[in-house]
């Protein structure tokens, strides 16, 4: 499918949605109105929970906030529906980033556990607090005006909420297909790697929260003006599930899938509401409760990635253009040849009782490549997780580039110029290979939320496409640059992630088993990639078990066992160092 024909369709249903009001009966238009509404906070679910990974049961509190928030501005006070979406926007995302910044450390289930306490707290507040009407709620709420026009009608505030739909879609899909919506996009799968590209995932996450809030304010706010009454029961947690059922059933990674599934799981309640009363008489209300789980439940096992990817599926692939040529980004400045870079000192990791590294110092000087090498459990791994920051040191210094890492966060490090690659795979499968690779981009690159989601950094965009797409061919996968990264054989995956951490434009490359999977002419081609690198004056600190791979490429080797230094030296003399023989490679070597 070509951008063309997407613009065509796209142009398609801005008409139809335009055509709606002039053919379609008043309650059509209402009905309307409410999946334009219900759109909007869902939109920020499928943003929150789909793209970030974050389960959130709360979102109906923080429409209800900006719902109540408008309320008491223009029904209790008197004051324009302009200033009630003000205070409704600032009140929502100022809660939300205050929430966010308790709740966002926790992990897995707990994050989703604390929606459901904090959703059920904002929404037993507006049925208590005497100045919002308590369970009777606020009435009189004046409609939105727009000039001297007041949108009374349902017919006139359909324009209004379905422009805003449109434009939230529209600022969502720039969003992420920019440097902060790559990052959002690659929450989902742990903040291991997130941290290590330099992107701080909590900042994200935060980020991303009160994004979805301010989805909910404007769903509140309009929620307000065209009921003109608001009551408690809306933002209770039954609708905070209802609409993560909206997200998850449109498709909780995709934008559009808001939309779509607000409108079916409207309809669809509409239509149980119709039905039900036929069949049980009295008990209706119960009952739509228990069909409505029993759909949901048939819907999770049988659509569970929901409508929008599904028929996603069935469309011919969006032709993408491959980057152009572009203004380079700027590169690092590197430290001189043969300069102190790293200096681990008595570095010492337990986990328990085990030692994994035991007092173990080394340097790194700049330019060379140092292999890491020791049998399996040495702790090879966990003295690159110290280094990168993905571990903390019980004990002892790292220092980098002349400046003490010990205590930095992984982001930090990575800003600072480590790039790694990991023992065991760490991509984002449903990214296309150049969007991997664009994240490690991230560090380089300046492009905010706002210029993102408008457009505005396009200069910076086409020289971070182009960077990518130069890093893919580097490695050998420059010809796919659109191609799922799941989809490609382990080896090459293993590849890609070095592609990725080249993007960084790092200066110390720390690469855990690069050859691990690749066959034997893939790894001479990595071993000429490594050298044409350090060719380049790039530091380079490897872990590899295939010995033929470390002795021909590397200058120096430290020898790790049982978590404490054996030796280190060139290649040669550990190569006919008895203890090594003994400990590593069992005297054959
Ligand atoms: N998160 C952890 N919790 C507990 N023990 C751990 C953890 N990570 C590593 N270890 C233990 O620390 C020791 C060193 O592990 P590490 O992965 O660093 O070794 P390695 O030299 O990289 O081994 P391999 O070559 O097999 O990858 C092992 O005994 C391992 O079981």
């Amino acid at each position: 499918m070509t951008l063309q024909q997407i613009r065509l369709v796209i142009a398609a249903a801005i008409a139809c949605l335009v055509a709606a009001p002039f053919v379609l009966n008043p309650f059509s238009i209402t009905l309307l109105n409410y999946i334009g509404i219900y759109s909007l906070a869902a939109i920020g679910l499928a943003l929150l929970t789909g793209v970030g990974g974050i389960v959130s049961f709360g979102q109906a509190a923080f429409v209800g906030v900006a719902a109540y928030s408008t309320a008491w501005v223009t029904a209790l006070n008197g004051y324009s529906p302009w200033l009630g979406l003000v205070l409704a926007v600032v009140l929502t995302c100022s809660i939300a980033a205050i929430l966010g910044f308790v709740t966002l450390r926790l992990g897995g289930h707990f994050l989703s556990l604390s929606t459901v306490a904090w959703g059920l707290a904002i929404a037993f507040l507006f049925g208590n607090i005497n100045g919002l009407g308590q369970h009777n709620g606020i009435s009189g709420i004046p409609p939105i005006s727009i000039g001297p026009i007041a949108l009374v009608e349902s017919k006139q505030i359909y324009f209004l909420i379905w422009a805003i739909v449109v434009a939230v879609l529209l600022l969502c899909y720039n969003l992420l297909d920019s440097r902060i919506g790559r990052a959002m996009r690659a929450l989902r799968g742990g903040n291991t790697l997130v941290e290590s590209l330099g992107i701080s995932a909590f900042q994200i996450k935060l980020v991303t929260f009160v994004i979805a809030a301010f989805l909910g304010a404007l769903s509140g706010w309009l929620y307000a003006h065209l009921g003109r009454f608001v009551s408690p029961g809306p933002f209770e947690a039954g609708m905070g599930i209802e609409y993560l059922m909206m997200a998850m059933v449109g498709g909780a990674g995709s934008v559009l899938g808001g939309v779509v599934g607000a409108a079916i799981v409207t309809l669809l309640k509409n239509t149980v509401q119709d039905y039900l009363p036929l069949i049980a008489k009295g008990a209706s209300g119960q009952l739509e409760i228990v069909a409505f789980s029993a759909l949901f439940i048939l819907f999770l096992q049988r659509a569970r990635q929901g409508i929008v990817p599904f028929l996603a599926g069935f469309l011919p692939d969006l032709k993408q253009s491959r980057p152009e040529v572009a203004e380079p980004l700027p590169l690092r400045d590197k430290p001189e040849p043969g300069t102190l870079l790293l200096k681990v000192r008595e570095a010492q990791r337990r986990f328990g009782g085990l030692v994994a590294v035991n007092n173990v110092s080394f340097e790194v000087k700049s330019g060379e490549i140092l292999g890491l090498i020791g049998p399996n459990g040495a702790g090879k791994t966990t003295m690159f997780n110290l280094l990168t920051g993905a571990l903390r040191t019980n004990s002892g210094e790292i220092a980098f580039a002349g400046r003490s890492i010990t205590r930095d966060q992984q982001f930090h490090i990575a800003r600072a110029g480590i790039s790694r690659t990991f023992q065991h795979v760490k991509l984002r499968p449903r990214m296309t290979l150049l969007d991997n690779v664009l994240l490690g981009t991230y560090s380089r690159t300046r492009t905010g939320l706002f210029a993102g989601a408008l457009r505005l950094n396009q200069a910076e965009e086409a020289s971070a496409r182009y960077e990518a797409l130069m890093q893919l061919e580097r490695v050998g996968l420059g010809d796919k640059p659109f191609e799922l990264a799941g989809n490609l054989p382990l080896g090459n995956q293993r590849v890609l992630e070095i592609a990725r951490a080249l993007a960084a434009d790092p200066t110390l490359l720390v690469l855990d088993e690069p050859a691990a999977g690749l066959r034997r002419q893939e790894k001479l081609k990595l071993a000429e990639l490594l050298r044409s690198l350090r060719a380049e004056h790039l530091t380079i600190l490897l872990v590899e078990h295939d010995m033929e791979f470390v002795m021909s490429l590397v200058d120096r080797i430290v020898v790790l066992d049982f978590g404490s230094k054996l030796c280190e030296g060139e290649p040669a003399a550990i190569r006919s160092d008895a203890r090594v023989q003994e400990a590593y490679l069992g005297g054959v070597a």
